[in-house]
């Protein structure tokens, strides 16, 4: 493919994940998939996707000078400067005068001559000019919004919630490529013995930075390695593996997990518990439930008996059993995951944030009614908004007398956490460990 078609493929991906608010991800691998990209338009494809989306305010700030006159301007046209401005910004690999080439043949084919009289028109002003400075922005919640490309109602939310500091460096961390991280199944293999036959197929990998089970990868597609095929690695990100490390399930025991789908931290307690007791995996939708189902199957785990249900009836539809812990991986605002998910910055509002924390209470409320006295009940959040962390584990120890803190969490956790962990609290924040922001609490039930 040519480049500028992979260019122009850029475009309409970024157009469908702004119109259909799709997940860029998942958008991602199907524009992929049906075209047929090779490996190096790949990697160029996604570059382009991926970067101009997480720069989307910071591209606008540098082209509004130069677009401010014009009056109407359509999606694709906005985005085609967007990405072109991106690559002269942050690429420099990429001669401008490609750049600039390309843009105008991609306007010709979608718009019109006029069209790519405007384009070449801005670009040609934006090398002449420069981009402005975001030294000119002086308020400081201003700057990181504009500079990091986050929304301000966001950024003014975490600097209430962390200070100006740590919200600038989570808001930078954002910007950087995530890591390749994978779960080796502690039932087959060690992380060294993977590493050393991912070497031998000729992958680099090496241990990972928190987790104890984990490997990253430098280089290549985790699910494309045959320890993946084999059931012997799990993707998933290092802080999510802590999860099932603070719940601590012990062999023959019954465990509920009342958020599961697609199954990541069933399947590790699973793995913890050498396929032995049982597992209640709970997920809203048969067609979640089903990829909890095909999890298990790849790593040959029968302790896992998936299940759709709202968990916010459990307490009545799963009446008379009790569990020795239960976890809930709440559905959240996913902050936690912008580096993966650039969307989600734009996406998600404050009233959002207001409806799942709603949501997240009334899970705890229904499943802590089936944990058995001295049982742990563990609730894990993938962003780090206090109000659906903190806040919701304050709100539920209020009107749950019977429940505590469980000050012991740092004994099931890597040391390196452990300045993170406040009581039985836990919130590791993106640029701590260059991961996933994560959440995690250990309750338990008093006896
Ligand atoms: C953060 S994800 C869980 C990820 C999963 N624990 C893993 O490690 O693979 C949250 C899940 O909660 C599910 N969910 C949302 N509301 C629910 C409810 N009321 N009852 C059960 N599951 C729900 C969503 O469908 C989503 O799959």
């Amino acid at each position: 493919m040519k480049t500028s078609n992979v260019r122009e493929l850029a475009v309409e991906a970024l157009a469908a994940v702004e119109k259909n608010q799709a997940y860029s991800n998942l958008l991602l691998n199907t524009f992929i998939e049906k075209s047929r990209l090779s490996p190096k338009d790949t990697a160029l494809f996604t570059e382009l996707v991926y970067g101009t989306l997480q720069r989307k305010i910071t591209l606008d700030y540098f082209l509004a000078p130069f677009t401010s006159k014009a009056k109407k301007m359509e999606l694709w046209v906005r985005i085609l400067l967007r990405l072109s401005v991106y690559q002269m910004v942050y690429l420099d690999r990429i001669p401008e005068r490609a750049i600039f080439f390309e843009a105008v043949e991609i306007s010709k084919r979608k718009g019109h001559k006029g069209i790519a009289g405007f384009v070449n028109g801005v670009l040609r002003a934006v090398q002449r000019e420069g981009i402005p400075s975001l030294d000119d922005i002086k308020d400081p919640a201003e700057r990181i919004s504009t500079g990091t490309s986050h929304p301000l109602w966001l950024v003014k939310k975490w600097i209430r919630q962390y200070g100006l500091e740590q919200t600038e460096q989570m808001c930078s961390t954002h910007l950087l490529p995530p890591a390749a991280s994978a779960r080796t199944n502690s039932m087959q293999l060690t992380p060294e013995e993977a590493i050393q036959i991912l070497s031998a197929e000729g992958l680099e990998a090496e241990k990972g930075v928190l987790a104890e089970e984990a490997v990253t990868l430098k280089k290549g597609s985790i699910s494309k390695t045959d320890l993946f095929k084999q059931g012997k690695l799990s993707i998933q990100d290092e802080s999510s593996m802590l999860t099932a490390r603070a719940v601590g399930p012990l062999k023959h025991e019954q465990i509920l997990d009342a958020c599961a789908a697609p199954g990541g931290k069933s399947s590790h307690m699973a793995e913890l518990m050498e396929g032995t007791g049982e597992i209640i995996s709970l997920d809203l939708h048969q067609h979640k439930v089903n990829l909890i189902a095909s999890q298990a199957e790849r790593l040959g785990l029968q302790n896992i008996k998936p299940k759709a249900m709202d968990a916010r009836e459990a307490a009545e539809q799963l009446a008379g059993r009790e569990f020795d812990r239960i976890l809930v991986d709440a559905p959240c605002s996913g902050f936690g995951v912008i580096r993966r998910k650039p969307d989600i910055k734009y996406a998600k509002t404050a009233e959002d944030v207001e409806r799942l924390s709603s949501i997240q209470k009334d899970l705890l409320d229904s499943v802590s009614r089936l944990l058995k006295k001295g049982g742990t009940l563990v609730y894990s959040t993938c962003t780090m908004d206090q109000e659906e962390n903190e806040q919701v584990v304050a709100e539920f120890l209020s009107t749950h007398p019977d429940f505590e803190e469980d000050h012991n969490l740092k004994q099931f956790l890597p040391e390196k956490v452990h300045p993170y962990i406040s009581g039985g609290k836990l919130q590791i924040l993106p640029h701590y460990f260059s991961t996933d922001g994560f959440f995690i609490t250990r309750l338990k039930k008093k006896v």
